[in-house]
């Protein structure tokens, strides 16, 4: 029997998991993903070379989060007979003021994360359901919660200061910054890209279905362009991004929207599919001749290419453009886009590298490099639950 972690990535409408080997460094023995819930739900098992191991689609019909983990439960009688699980490590996205590092998860600590919900409606209660239901069918075994806020509690009080009334900032309401998992496996392969990277200043695109920023030197976060919620910032695929909190007070006025209305049309009606009325994917878009489809995506790139510059503002300056999420690794024209918008940073592409997506992107004269790099939130997980193991046991 071979020890191993469990990883579990619950996001809006898809679980990443994958098992890792329990030891440094913990190498991926198999890999698997349901995407497509609420709409069409798809599994995928693959094992560490990307050979598919398994794929089944699902009747979308009240197959939601709750049935996608039994889904993957079911995976291990055939999977798992050699292995025995050691932990297992969860991407948990809120871990609010009082959650800075990974820790293991015990009743209070659910208590709190469960509080924290209502800040993080597309995620929080995915990413707890899984917790429960195993602390239910294996209460023996560790469980580890990872933050997506924790890795940005480096940037300077400013930076995560709103300009409100103090009694709000005391009471939590301030910049927390999300993707927090994606910069931090992206900061570690720093040294292996290029030394100089490691102390320069760098700006993360982390596009995938949620999309931000992050402002980094020497490896840590200076700034970022989620805030309170993971809804500020940049135009998503179903999220709105920053938005004038004057157009909300007008839509309760005239419209009589509640707080619930309000949520819906942020997290789940606006973005891509909000503006092209088309499709919340990048790929749809993309393939799509309907002029709203280029409308949603100038609008997406432009937001990019704005907050860009709030990044370099925030670091005096940029050495290197990383692009990284499932837009950023795979969507050649979002990465153009973007540098010809950054042109004036002294930004230039090589469209050949562009187009074959990885490593460095930049053209050699370019005063500022570019990158494509695959995110791992599952490793980094992995990483924070075998220490956290580690710490915690006698
Ligand atoms: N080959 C591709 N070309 C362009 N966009 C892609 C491609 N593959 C995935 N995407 C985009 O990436 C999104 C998913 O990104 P991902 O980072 O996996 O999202 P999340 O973890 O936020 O659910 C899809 O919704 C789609 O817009
Ligand atoms: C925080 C967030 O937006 O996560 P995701 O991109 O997985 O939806
Ligand atoms: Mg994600």
């Amino acid at each position: 029997m071979a020890d191993c972690l469990i990883i579990v990535n619950a996001g809006s409408s898809s679980i990443k998991f994958a098992i890792h080997e329990a030891a440094a460094p913990f190498g991926v023995l198999l890999r698997g993903l349901i995407e497509g819930i609420g709409t069409a739900p798809r599994l995928r098992l693959r094992d560490p070379a990307g050979q598919t191991l398994v794929e089944r689609d699902f009747p979308s019909e009240g197959f939601g989060h709750a049935a996608g983990m039994q889904a993957i439960m079911a995976l291990g009688p055939e999977f798992m007979v050699e292995l025995e699980p050691r932990a297992i490590g969860h991407r948990v996205v809120h871990g609010g003021m009082r959650f800075t590092v990974p820790v293991l998860v015990d009743f209070s600590v659910v208590e709190a994360l469960e509080a924290l919900q209502p800040l993080a409606p597309l995620h929080q209660p995915h990413n707890l359901a899984p917790i429960r239901a195993v602390a239910e069918l294996r209460p023996g075994l560790p469980q580890v919660a990872c933050f997506d806020t924790a890795f940005h509690r480096s940037q300077a009080e400013i930076a995560q200061a709103f300009a409100l009334p103090r009694a709000l900032s005391a009471m939590g309401i301030r910049r927390y910054g999300f993707h927090g998992l994606s910069y931090e496996f992206i900061a570690s392969r720093l040294p292996a890209l290029d030394a100089r990277l490691v102390s320069q200043r760098v700006v993360v695109a982390h596009l995938g279905n949620g999309a931000s920023l992050c402002a980094m030197q020497g490896g840590r976060s200076v700034a970022s362009t989620m805030g309170f919620t993971a809804l500020d910032g940049l135009m998503m695929g179903t999220r709105a991004g920053a938005i004038d909190p004057g157009v909300l007070i007008h839509l309760m006025d005239t419209q009589g929207m509640d707080a619930r209305a309000l949520e819906r049309m942020l997290y789940r009606e606006s973005g891509l599919l909000g503006v092209s009325g088309i499709s919340s994917d990048m790929r749809t878009l993309r393939g799509s001749k309907d002029p709203r489809a280029a409308e949603a995506t100038s609008l997406f790139t432009y937001r990019i290419i704005r907050e860009i510059g709030s990044m370099v503002a925030a670091l005096g300056g940029i050495d290197a453009l990383i692009f990284t999420g499932g837009i950023g690794e795979n969507d050649v024209a979002t990465r153009a886009e973007v540098a010809a918008g950054c042109a004036w940073l002294g930004l230039a592409l090589d469209e050949g590298r562009n187009h074959t997506g990885g490593g460095c992107i930049s053209a050699d004269s370019s005063a500022v490099a570019a990158w494509v790099v695959p995110t791992d939130e599952e490793t980094m997980i992995a990483r924070h639950t075998a220490q956290v193991l580690q710490r915690s046991s006698p």
